[in-house]
C-alpha cells in the first residue's frame, strides 16, 4: 500500500489522493506542525492591489530530488472572486502527492458585478494571476492547470451575461503562460460545491484516513447560496430527504452517500435584499426598501450581482431583535429542510460568513476561531439588535446578519440550542473552502456519481 513507501518529511503536511496511486486509506500524519509551514503571506483583508508575494517560497525547504507540481483554483463567488494556488510535492513517482502550502488571494467584487462590462471583469482575473505567476516558478507555468468555478454570482446572472464572463476569463486563461484544461472555466453546481466543502474540511481534519469513519458535517454561507453537506448516521436521513439531497461519490477506494443541498438565494446578501423584499421588485430606482433589523436611521445603495438597491432603517418606527427575526422568518420558513439527523449530537463546521459574522459580533477571535453552541449565535444576535448604534461601524447590517444566521440553523435546518459548531477559517494555514476539493477532483481522484 501507500503506507508502506511513505517516508516521512517533516514539511510534508496534507497527502493528496493520487489517481498513480492504489487508492488506499493513507497515514495519519497528514497535520502539519505549525512550525514547519511557509510563511503567510496573503490571505486576510481583501484588498485591490497586487501583494509583494515574490519570494513567498523562497528559502523554505530544500527541494531535493521531490518533483513540485502546482494547481490554481479560481473560486468566483457572489461576493469576491479569489485565487487557491496549492503547491505539492511528489515525493517518489509512485507515491501519492502531498499538499506542501496554499497561497490565497482575494479580490471584491465578485465577477457577477461585471455582467454588463466583462472586460473589466476579466482584468480582475488577469490581476489574480499575476499573484499565481509571482507565487509560481516559471518553468512550471506550462504544466500547472488553471480552473475557475463560480458559484451563486453567476448561477444567479441571465445566462447570456453569465456566459460572456465566462468567456472572457476563458480568453484570459488562454493568453497566459498557464495550462488551462478543457473544462477550465464553468458555473459549478450547488451539490458539487456542497461535497467538495465537505472533501476539503474532512481532509484537512484528517477524518479521511481516519478508520473509525467519522467525519465533520459543513456549513457554508456564502453571498448568494448556502450549502449544509454531511454523512449521515442513519437510514432515516437518507430516506426523509428530498432524492437530489442525496449525492454519491467515490474516493479513496470508499463510496461516500452524503446529505447535501445548496440553498440558491440563501446566501447572506441574498437573504439580506429578500427580507428587504427587494429581491425580483420592481422600481429599483425610487423604492426604498426598509427593515427594522437596520439602525433606524441608516440608508446606503447596496449593489448585489448587476442591480443596485435602496435600503434603509424605519426612520420613526421600531427596530430590535424581534421584529427583525420575524422578518428574517420569510426568507427561511417553507424554504429550507430539516433533516432527520441535525437534532442528534453531530459536529458541524461553520466557515465563510458564519465565521465572518461571529467575529464581527465578537463571538470568536478573528485569528484563532473557535467552538460556539448555536445558542451562542441567538444570544449574541439579541445583543446586537438591542444596541445597533454600538456595532453600526462595524457592519450596519449585522443584526440582520446574526438574526437570520440564528433563524437559518434554528428554524431552519432545526438545529438544537445545543448544537455544537467549530468555527474555522482555516486548517493547517489552508483555507476551509471547497477550492481544495474541486482541485483533488480535477486531479481525478473523485468521481462524483
Ligand atoms: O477560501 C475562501 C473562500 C471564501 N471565503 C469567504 O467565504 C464567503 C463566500 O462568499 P461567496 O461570495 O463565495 O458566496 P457565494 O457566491 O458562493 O454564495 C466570503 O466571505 C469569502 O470571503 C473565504 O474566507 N475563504
Amino acid at each position: 500500500t501507500y503506507y508502506g513507501r511513505h517516508m516521512y518529511s517533516p514539511h510534508a503536511n496534507t497527502h493528496v489522493p493520487s489517481h498513480r496511486a492504489p487508492r488506499r486509506h493513507t497515514n495519519m500524519d497528514n497535520q502539519l506542525p505549525p512550525e514547519t509551514h511557509a510563511p503567510e503571506v496573503s490571505g486576510g483583508p481583501e484588498i485591490s492591489g497586487v501583494p509583494e508575494v515574490s519570494g513567498a517560497l523562497e528559502g523554505h525547504r530544500p527541494i531535493n530530488a521531490s518533483r513540485v507540481f502546482y494547481g490554481v483554483m479560481f473560486d468566483a463567488g457572489s461576493t469576491g472572486t479569489r485565487i487557491h494556488i496549492y503547491k505539492f510535492i511528489q515525493k517518489d513517482p509512485v507515491g501519492l502527492p502531498v499538499l506542501d502550502n496554499e497561497m490565497y488571494h482575494a479580490v471584491k467584487p465578485g465577477l457577477s458585478a461585471y455582467a454588463d462590462k466583462p472586460e473589466e471583469g476579466g482584468e480582475t482575473i488577469r490581476l489574480l494571476l499575476r499573484v499565481a505567476k509571482k507565487t509560481i516558478p516559471k518553468p512550471e507555468w506550462p504544466h500547472t492547470p488553471v480552473v475557475l468555478k463560480a458559484t451563486a454570482g453567476l448561477r444567479l446572472l441571465p445566462p447570456e451575461k453569465a456566459k460572456a464572463l465566462l468567456d472572457e476569463v476563458k480568453e484570459v486563461f488562454d493568453e497566459s503562460p498557464f495550462f488551462v484544461p478543457s473544462d477550465s472555466v464553468s458555473i459549478m453546481n450547488g451539490t458539487n460545491e456542497g461535497i467538495l466543502a465537505w472533501v476539503t474540511v474532512n481532509f484537512l481534519t484528517g477524518h479521511l484516513y481516519a478508520k473509525t469513519k467519522k467525519t465533520v458535517g459543513i456549513l457554508d454561507l456564502g453571498g448568494g447560496s448556502t450549502q449544509i453537506t454531511f454523512l449521515p448516521k442513519s437510514k432515516k436521513t437518507v430516506m426523509t430527504a428530498p432524492p437530489s439531497y442525496i449525492a454519491r461519490f467515490d474516493m479513496f477506494n470508499d463510496t461516500y452517500e452524503l446529505y447535501t443541498h445548496s440553498y440558491l438565494g440563501n446566501g447572506i446578501v441574498a437573504a439580506r435584499l429578500a427580507t428587504l423584499g427587494a429581491l425580483g421588485a420592481d422600481g429599483l430606482d425610487w423604492k426604498v426598501f426598509t427593515s427594522s433589523c437596520l439602525p433606524k436611521k441608516f440608508r446606503e445603495d447596496c449593489t448585489f450581482g448587476d442591480l443596485t438597491y435602496k435600503v434603509s432603517g424605519i426612520p420613526d418606527g421600531y427596530a430590535g431583535y424581534k421584529l427583525c427575526y420575524h422578518e428574517v422568518m420569510r426568507v427561511v420558513k417553507g424554504i429550507i429542510h430539516q433533516p432527520f439527523e441535525v437534532k442528534g449530537n453531530s459536529v458541524f463546521f461553520a466557515f465563510s460568513y458564519y465565521y465572518d459574522r461571529a467575529v464581527e459580533s465578537g463571538l470568536i477571535d478573528g485569528t484563532r476561531g473557535g467552538v460556539v453552541e448555536v445558542r451562542d449565535f441567538k444570544k449574541r444576535a439579541k445583543e446586537v439588535c438591542n444596541k445597533m448604534t454600538k456595532y453600526r461601524a462595524i457592519n450596519p447590517f449585522l443584526c440582520m446578519d446574526m438574526t437570520y444566521i440564528t433563524c437559518l440553523l434554528k428554524e431552519g435546518f432545526g438545529f438544537k440550542d445545543s448544537t455544537v459548531l467549530q468555527l474555522t477559517k482555516k486548517v493547517n494555514n489552508v483555507e476551509t473552502s471547497w477550492a481544495l476539493g474541486a482541485t483533488f477532483d480535477h486531479l481525478h481522484n473523485l468521481n462524483i456519481h
